[in-house]
This record gives C-alpha cells, structure tokens and sequence, in this order.
C-alpha cells in the first residue's frame, strides 16, 4: 500500500497522462475513460468516478474500480450506494469534502464566459466521487493538485465539444435560412408552406415533437398558431396574454416549462387540447421584426417532461432571428404582389380597347388570340387609330402582363441616338455618356417593347433592329458582351411598308421578322357608331377628371360626331372631347358646342391672337415663346392632333417638333 498521499513520481506520471490524453481530444467521455483509472494509480484509490447534476438529477458519467487482484476490496465497490447528501454538499459550497472513505470533488466550469460569446449553457455541475485507501487519513495538497489537473482537462474538452455543437447549430440554422429564402424564391410559395417549412426545420433541430409559430394580431389581442394547427387544419387562436406563449409576448424574453419540476399553470392547455397533444416540456421565444418589434412568438414542445434547456433556448432563438426575416419578407412579397396586380388591374382598366365594330371586333379577338404567345406583332392604321392601346390591349392581357411595357417612337430619335436609347451604353462610350445607361430592350425584359412608327426607322437603325430580334441578345453601345434580352416585340406604323420595301426604303428580312403576326386597325371614319361610343368613353372620362356632370350629346352632336372625317382619328375625338368638357357647360351638348371643322378647312379660331390679349408680356423673348406655343397648337389643331402632319404644316421634322414642344414646356402626349 501506498503511503497516505501521492509521490512526486506518481504526479509527474499522472500529468504527463493528462497531457497526453488532452493531445488525443477524446472528449469528455474519452478522458474520464483514460484519466480514472490513472488517478485511481496515482492515489491509490479504490473507485474513483463522475457524477454529475443534469437538468435537476444526478447520474454517474463514469465510473472505475480497481480490479479485484489490486483491491480485494475493490468489486464490492460497484454496488456501494454513493454519498448523494455528502456530494450535493460539496457542489453547494464549491469545496472537496472528506467523509471517509469518501473525498469529493466538486468539478464547476462556468462554460457562459469560459467559451467565448455566444455560447450561453447552463454550467457544468459534476463532482470527482473517489474512495480513498484503507487506512487512509484523508487527501493531502498535491492529490488536490491531481484533482485541479483532471478538471482543467475535463473543462477544456467539454468547452471544445460545445463550441463543435454550436458551430454545428449555427451551421444548420444557417442551411435552414437559405431553404427558406429559396421557398420564398419559388413564384408559387406561400405563407402556410414557408411557415410549415419554419416549423419543421425546428422539430428536426431541437428533436422535438411539434414547433409552432404564433403569429401576434394585436388588433384583436390573440395569437394565431400556424402552420394551421388542431382539428380541420384552422389556424388555432389563443388570448395573446395566456401560457407561456403569453409570458414570452409581454416580456420578450425566452421561456422554458419543464413539466413535473413546474409550475402547471403557466401552461394553456386549451393549445393541447386542440391539438390532441400532452406538452410535458415547452421552450418558447419572441419572434422580433426588423424594426425591433414582437411579431410572434416560436415555441417547441414535447411530451417528455424535462427536455429543454438553455442551448434549446439558444436555438430556436438562432431559428427564430432568421424565421422573423422569412415571415417579414413573406409578407412584404405579398403585399408588393398584391399592389403589383391591383396596378396591371388599373391600367389595364385604363386603356381598353373600345368599339363594337365588326373590324374592331375582329382585331381584339385577334389580339386575345395573340396574346397567348410571344409572337412578334406588326400593327398598322392611320395615324391616332389606337396603335398604341392596341398594342397595351395585347400586352395586359398576355402572360407578361406583370412585367413592363415599354414604348418607344422610333421617328422622334435621331439615327444617332437610336442605338443608345434602344440598346443602351456603357459609360464613357461617347462625350456624353457620363453614366452607364441601360435601353429600353433591357428595360422591357420580361415584358413588351413596343416600337412605334418603326416605318420610320432608319437603316442603320434597322440594321441594329433586326441583329437584336434574331440574336435575343443586345450590346450597349461601347460595350462588349451580349445581355440576353427576354422581350416580345410589338411593332407599329402608320406607312405603307410595302411601297417602303419597293422604295429600299425598309429593310424586307426586318419586315418579315416584325411581320409575324399583322393587325390592322381602320381609322375611325369606317367604324360608324364606334364614334358615339368612343365620344361617350371620353365624355365619361374627362368629366370625371374635372369632377363635372357628364352631359349627353343631343341629335345634332351625334349627327355632326357620325358624317365628321375624322382625319385624326380616334386621337382627334379625344381631343375634341376633352376640349368640349372644359369648355362648354350646359348639361346637353350640340353640334355647334362641338366645333367640327369640315374636312380640310381650318376650325373657327378659338386662339385670340396674342397681340389683342391684355396681359400679353413686355418681354420679346416670352411674347416670342408664347407665340411659338399658339402656333404650334394651332397646326396641331388643324391636323387633328396628327403629329406628323402638324411638323409637316410647320416645315418640321417630327422628332424636331417633339423636342421643340419640350424645350417651350408643352406637354408631349395625348392631351394637346
Ligand atoms: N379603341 C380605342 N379605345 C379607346 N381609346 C382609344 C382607342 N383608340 C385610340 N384611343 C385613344 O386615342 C388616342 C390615340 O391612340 P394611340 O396613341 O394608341 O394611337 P396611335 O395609332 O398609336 O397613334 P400614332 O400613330 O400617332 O402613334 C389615345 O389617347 C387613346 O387612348
């Protein structure tokens, strides 16, 4: 037998076996495995062993005895009952105990601040059981010294181990965010599938038996569980101040209800009853917005009692950061949504495509027909027949009609500007081109380009057009790589492209690209009592807009509206219209009040000339630049609000009168 304490050579012997096992990073387990039965060497020990304090309970992790042919004494030693009262004793003060032929060894590592950030747990409680020899007197100083060594080895490996667990954690958290963000990325997700996704990934982390999410309606005070919970799927509602789901909305702060060693009425047990389900253990935390509010709360139960603890907490708090920027994102994806389809509902509700007319009726069933694929569209018609809705009418009621459409007039951009504007360019391409500009074929992806008056266009321009619609791919002007451009092209004119085609003056390969599907539009002269319900349209529309009653056209305005040419078309109606809304006032409107000048003459002047107003200005520059906006309203007038007449009459090219109008700050559009 040993003397009463170790040798020195027993405690080199011990260290350098501590040393070595710390090298091998066992683990716990590993260690206590290696490091007992040396100690047990070392002091000559009898049994030596672990016990530790888990959620509320003491249990042996290990434990050594001396074989029999060492210690006789020893195999009794496996079934001698441990001094719990003496070992709780010793862990409450912090200090070994001797109680011969017991010395206990309270082992307490405080992992919270030992670990590093982040890793909040629940102190190791454990404490060395050894049974001292025969005879022995009790420990001296340097077996504690032995102790001390056992720990600090028993310390570092446990804080490795829980630093793997949590970089384990922080790793499926991580991947269960990046599931999420791609059910949220899929057109059809929804709030029942993200959440039921939320709410697995939780069952499966925290291996629990069910995880919900309480979403807050703090309008009506109540929670409201999903995924849908409890009989028939309907989403469960709960008061917003019971259980513990409650406490952890009014605090914000995590809670845990470990069944038997709680207190029963925290629990709300209408949520069990609904779901068919014995909660023994709860862990619960707020679900916090991005604006640092509550938005719910997320909580894991299970019907064992006593299984949650802090590094549950830890979790499903880690689940929750991220579940929080899910449903937040959820939810503005939806409203985004919503608003999106409200407005494709609005415009397309603001541009329909009016007539009754055979021919007209004929062209929108074409066009609901077209609409069904991506084909490239040529619309033709006079000028003002409805190019351009038609063109909207085609787009809104196609499969792109949440994306863009883009107009652009092909004959109000110069051939300079042209590839820029369509194809875009990269900064410093060219003295002007301070910023990188992106084109209307990128701007339209996804969506509908329309390009109006493409008969226009010249053949530079046409080149560049046709490279585009074969290769789906446009450059930017002083760039080099292709961007793939996802756009359906409607296309429109008012010339004959046949005779262009005969002049050389349009490109045949670009017409026949454009010219997949033509429709054609009449002018509004054919389309009989089309005029009265269009006059009626814009009656309705702009008495609207001013906020006036909507008068009725009596015999005569009717008469005159029907036998009128119409040289600018609808566009001419519109116009014509607007103006009688403003001007006129009695609740019936006439021939007269409606001011149709016979074909090819000019209307009754309704400008007074600038010189007879009193309040024509002193100054020459702004009498000149008023002057400059009458007359251009005048020959707008009197070509029916057709542009390319009103720049002919005014010896204009008219990509020239469009920037001219901007530059006097005339509106450029319909209302002219
Ligand atoms: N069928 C229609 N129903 C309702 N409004 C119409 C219709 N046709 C034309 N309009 C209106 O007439 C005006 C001119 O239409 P639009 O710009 O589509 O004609 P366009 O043929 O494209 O003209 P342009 O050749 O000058 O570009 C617009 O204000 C449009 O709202």
């Amino acid at each position: 037998m040993k003397p009463d304490s170790s040798s020195t050579e027993d405690q080199h012997a011990f260290a350098a076996a501590v040393a070595e096992a710390v090298l091998r990073e066992p683990g716990r387990d590993g260690l206590l495995a290696a490091l007992l039965p040396a100690l047990a060497d070392a002091l000559d020990l009898r049994s030596a062993g672990m016990v530790s304090q888990r959620r509320g309970h003491w249990s042996t992790d290990h434990w050594y005895v001396k074989p029999a042919s060492d210690s006789p004494a020893g195999a009794a030693d496996r079934g001698v009952p441990l001094p719990e009262n003496k070992i709780a004793d010793a862990v409450d003060r912090g200090r070994p105990q001797t109680s011969l032929p017991w010395w206990l060894v309270p082992c307490q590592v405080d992992l919270g601040n030992a670990a590093g950030s982040g890793i909040v747990a629940s102190p190791l409680v454990g404490c060395l059981v050894l049974r001292l020899p025969e005879g022995s007197a009790g420990p001296a100083a340097r077996d504690q010294q032995m102790c001390d060594l056992l720990i600090a080895a028993l310390s570092r490996a446990e804080i490795l181990s829980r630093q793997r667990h949590r970089i384990d954690q922080l790793s499926s958290v991580l991947e269960a965010a990046a599931r999420w963000q791609r059910t949220q990325l899929q057109a059809s997700s929804d709030d029942e599938t993200l959440l039921r996704r939320i709410a697995d990934t939780a069952t499966e982390l925290l291996d629990c038996e069910r995880a919900s999410i309480f979403l807050w309606d703090r309008r009506r005070s109540k929670l409201i569980g999903r995924p849908a919970l409890g009989i028939d799927d309907r989403p469960l509602e709960v008061p917003d101040d019971a259980g513990v789901v409650g406490e952890v909305l009014s605090t914000s702060e995590p809670q845990i209800w470990n069944g038997d060693s709680d207190d029963e009425s925290r629990v709300n047990r209408d949520v069990d009853r609904s779901l068919a389900f014995d909660t023994r253990s709860l862990v619960a935390v707020p679900l916090v917005g991005q604006r640092g509010e509550t938005i719910g709360v997320f909580e894991a139960i299970n019907h064992r009692a006593n299984q949650f603890d802090e590094s549950h907490v830890l979790l499903l708090s880690d689940l929750s950061n991220h579940a929080a920027v899910a449903i937040e994102a959820q939810r503005a994806k939806k409203s985004l949504t919503e608003s999106r389809d409200r407005l494709v509902r609005d415009a397309a509700r603001s541009t329909p495509l009016i007539g009754e007319h055979p021919d007209i009726v004929a062209v929108r069933e074409n066009a609901t027909r077209v609409a069904g694929t991506d084909l490239t569209v040529l619309v033709l018609g006079s000028n003002g027949t409805g190019k351009e809705v038609l063109a909207r009418h085609i787009h809104y009621q196609s499969e792109r009609r949440n994306g863009p459409f883009i107009a652009v007039n092909c004959a109000a951009l110069v051939e300079s500007l042209l590839e820029s504007e369509l194809f875009g360019h990269e900064k410093g391409s060219f003295t002007d081109a301070n910023t990188t500009r992106i084109g209307k074929f990128e701007l339209a992806s996804g969506g509908t380009l329309f390009l109006d008056e493409v008969g226009d266009m010249s053949a530079g321009g046409q080149a560049k057009l046709l490279r585009v619609l074969e290769q789906k791919e446009v450059v930017r002007v002083g760039g080099s790589l292709p961007i793939s451009v996802d756009v359906r092209v409607i296309a429109a004119t008012n010339q004959p492209l046949d005779r262009l085609i005969d002049e050389r003056r349009f490109r045949e390969d670009l017409f026949f690209r454009l010219n997949v599907v033509s429709l054609s539009l009449p002018d509004l002269a054919q389309r009989g009592r089309d005029v009265l319900l269009l006059a009626d349209h814009f009656l309705q529309h702009f008495c609207y807009q001013i906020g006036r009653r909507v008068p009725v056209l009596n015999h005569s305005a009717q008469t005159a509206l029907l036998s009128h040419p119409w040289p600018g078309n609808v566009r001419e109606l519109r116009n014509t219209i607007e103006r009688v809304c403003y001007l006129s006032t009695g609740n019936e409107l006439s021939a007269r009040d409606l001011e149709l000048r016979p074909a090819g003459g000019a209307s009754k002047s309704r400008v007074e000339p600038l010189s007879s107003r009193p309040d024509t200005p002193e100054s020459l520059s702004e009498s000149t630049r008023l002057f400059q906006i009458e007359h251009i309203k005048q020959a707008i007038d009197k070509s029916g609000g057709n542009m390319t007449e009103a720049a002919a009459r005014l010896d204009l090219h008219r990509s020239n009168l469009y920037r001219k109008m901007k530059q006097l700050g005339m509106q450029v559009g319909d209302d002219l």
